[in-house]
């Protein structure tokens, strides 16, 4: 499932706050969170979306719907998983650090992707994580992770699950990186 306008809108918030120029997306799904949020830097020559999902098929899809937005410039869409890429985005497309992170591929692999990404020096002070359905489904071990984490600051949003109009709870978990 998409993210969705309501917790969209957090991340929407989020991306016009900070104003990064690298992004990257964790899970693309069909590409409605990829267009919604490369939608806001499409003005930004000097800003950038990369979207990694698992499945080479939705991968396609989301390349399709990117052609039809008119954003298949702004937005890179990476096949497989961050292990398979992290190297390519490093050597390839010269990201040496994110500016933000959208978390939303699956629930147990969140804490060990920020992992991965945390030793390949990928963040900064400034980056902003945020990270979708903390709650519903859950990911708990990577909030709670990040709640106790010294170099990142959290704020828990309490909302609403996509397209329930308020009948299931969830939480988007919004982190900057201070030093
Ligand atoms: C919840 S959907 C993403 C929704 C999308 N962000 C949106 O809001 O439009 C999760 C996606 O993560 C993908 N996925 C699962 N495991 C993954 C992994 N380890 N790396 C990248 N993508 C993964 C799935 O194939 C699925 O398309």
């Amino acid at each position: 499932m998409n993210v969705g306008d309501v917790k969209g809108q957090f991340v929407t918030e989020a991306i016009l706050c900070h104003k990064p120029k690298i992004l990257v997306e964790l899970g693309g799904y069909v590409g409605y969170s990829a267009i919604k949020f490369s939608t806001l830097i499409k003005d930004d020559p000097g800003a950038h979306y990369y979207t990694i999902e698992f499945d080479s098929i939705l991968a396609c899809v989301i390349e399709k719907m990117l052609r039809f937005a008119g954003l298949d410039h702004k937005v890179t869409v990476l096949k497989g998983n961050l292990q398979e890429n992290i190297t390519a985005l490093k050597e390839k497309y010269n990201v040496q650090t994110i500016d933000f992170l959208f978390i939303d591929h699956i629930k147990s692999s969140y804490l060990s992707d920020f992992q991965l990404a945390e030793s390949y020096g990928l963040f900064h002070k400034g980056t902003v994580i945020a990270a979708d359905n903390i709650i519903n489904p859950g990911a708990p071990d990577y909030l709670s992770h990040m709640q106790a984490h010294n170099k990142f600051e959290s704020n828990l949003i309490d909302t609403e699950y996509e397209y329930t109009k308020g009948q299931e709870k969830d939480a988007v978990l919004i982190s900057i990186c201070i030093e």
